[in-house]
């Protein structure tokens, strides 16, 4: 058996408030407004609502019920409003790839039901605007915003050899799992590039993550047994939009993974100068332009991602793990590899509908060319950006499903049923069960990604050290006694 891990994704989101033209944001010109003292004014000089006061009234009703803009939800995950006023959905511990993609299209539901909520308190308050939201990394000041992923690995003395093997992997696997990207070249002509966010990192391990950007943040907190488990904090993914770029993101990194901590070594494969690569990488978009390695090798992306498929594949195999892979694994690996055949044969139609890079470019040319566009008109720039909105009205990820443009791995159902219910297989199970009682009871509690605790003069709390257990008995008598 491949061994069991517990992943969950951290997705920041864009936020703006649209000025009324009735036409919404991706017709309207809106911008994400990134500065939050900033006042963003439409084209009668009338000022809007900033992304700072469209955050608040995005999340007035869930500090009316949880008295905080930081929650946790019953379905395990946790919703809240960090600095730089990006609503932050933190998915809930997850044991398999498709339930992680479906607690985080939950995580998008509950945003759009918050935001059209949001919008509704504008009318009625007479504000003019609509809100956006955005599953995007980049808005149009240029600030960048984050998707997290979160891997538990088993605490050994190697972390940061195992975490040097997995730099170029994460530099390289944008050519895959890149959301697509509208750059400005020196110069002012645009180009199309593979990922949103490689031109915002700066570092490849830190243990910060703002100032430095750091691909892995080795800050040490693993919301597990320390003396078992380190968090694998990656800072440097795209968010994705494509359920199926969000299973090949994670899948493919939980399988390497999986390959480094039973032992294998990869270090051949460092690349000479890290952060220059992740640029240079993200721009050509035929993924074929030879890097400089540490060992003065020269590999193009399409060429490393090749080797580590390869390897992973060959570690499967050699280990008899081949047959015992999940559906969804399975799914991982073949879509691992066509996307290495696309680059390679060059017709990305063979991922267009479900990679965002490829889908996003078909979407934009199509565009252009009915439209006679250049990549850089505004209109170009706009429907590159509803290709970010959450909104199933507003954004067009919706009916490019509809249309078969874009691959979904869920149902409608899953998701709707995941916006109350926890992952069933993991720790996320009990904080859910616990928040929905005390919710239901009005009971006042303080949780975290370890801890229960009952707000009364006993102040009872359970300490959840195993993120793969579900069941406790120590929270079924916390749930006993938020009953009574
Ligand atoms: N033991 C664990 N191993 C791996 N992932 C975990 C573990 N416990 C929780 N997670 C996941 O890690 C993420 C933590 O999100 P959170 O936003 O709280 O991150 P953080 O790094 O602790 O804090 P911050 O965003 O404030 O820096 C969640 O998606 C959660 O499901
Ligand atoms: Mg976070």
């Amino acid at each position: 058996m491949t061994a069991r891990r517990i992943f969950g994704v951290e997705t920041e989101y864009g936020i703006t408030c649209a000025p009324p033209t009735g036409r919404g944001a991706a017709a309207s010109g809106a911008v994400q407004d990134g500065d939050s003292h900033r006042t963003a004014a439409d084209g009668d000089g009338s000022a809007v609502v900033t992304a700072d006061d469209a955050a608040r009234y995005l999340f007035r009703k869930v500090v009316q019920w949880g008295r905080s803009s930081n929650v946790f939800l019953r379905n395990g995950a946790r919703l809240y409003l960090d600095v730089g006023s990006h609503p932050e959905y933190a998915s809930a511990e997850c044991d398999d790839v498709h339930q992680l993609v479906v607690n985080d299209r939950a995580g998008e539901m509950i945003l759009d039901e918050m935001t059209e909520d949001a919008n509704d308190l504008l009318f009625e308050e007479g504000v003019p605007g609509t809100i956006h939201l955005f599953k995007n990394n980049v808005d149009s000041a240029g600030n960048s915003f984050g998707c997290h992923e979160n891997y538990l690995v088993r605490r050994r003395r190697d972390f940061q050899a195992m975490g040097e093997a997995l730099v170029p992997f994460f530099i390289t696997r944008q050519v895959l799992t890149g959301a697509g990207h509208i750059r400005v070249r020196p110069g002012g002509r645009a180009a199309y590039a593979f990922s949103q966010r490689a031109d915002q990192m700066w570092d490849a391990m830190s243990s910060a993550t703002t100032r430095s950007r750091p691909i892995i943040n080795t800050r040490d907190e693993p919301h597990a047994d320390a003396d078992l488990y380190r968090r694998m904090h990656v800072i440097v993914g795209d968010s994705s939009v494509a359920e199926t770029t969000t299973m090949l993101k994670v899948g493919m990194t939980d399988l390497l993974l999986g390959m480094l901590e039973d032992g294998a070594k990869v270090r051949d494969l460092a690349l000479a100068e890290p952060m220059r690569a992740i640029r240079e990488i993200s721009h050509d978009t035929t993924a074929k332009v030879p890097v400089e390695l540490a060992s003065g090798r020269r590999m193009s992306a399409l060429d490393m991602q090749e080797e580590f498929y390869s390897r992973v594949t060959g570690y499967l195999d050699d280990h008899g793990h081949t047959a015992e892979l999940s559906g969804v694994q399975r799914r991982v690996l073949e879509l691992w590899e066509r996307g290495l055949r696309a680059l390679r044969s060059e017709d990305p139609t063979l991922v267009d509908t479900e990679l965002d890079w490829a889908v996003k470019a078909r979407l934009i040319e199509r565009y252009r060319a009915k439209h006679t566009l250049a990549l850089d008109d505004p209109r170009v720039a706009r429907l590159s950006l509803a290709y970010h909105d959450i909104s199933p009205r507003r954004g067009l990820a919706t009916t490019l499903a509809q249309r078969g443009l874009m691959a979904r791995i869920t149902t409608d159902e899953e998701v709707a049923d995941a916006v109350s219910t926890p992952p069933s297989t993991t720790r996320a199970k009990l904080r859910g069960d616990f928040v929905a009682a005390a919710q239901d009871r009005r009971r006042d509690i303080t949780v975290d990604w370890v801890h229960l605790k009952i707000n009364d003069a006993a102040q009872r709390t359970a300490v959840l050290k195993d993120p793969f257990s579900p069941v406790d008995e120590r929270v079924d008598a916390l749930i006993a006694a938020l009953e009574v």
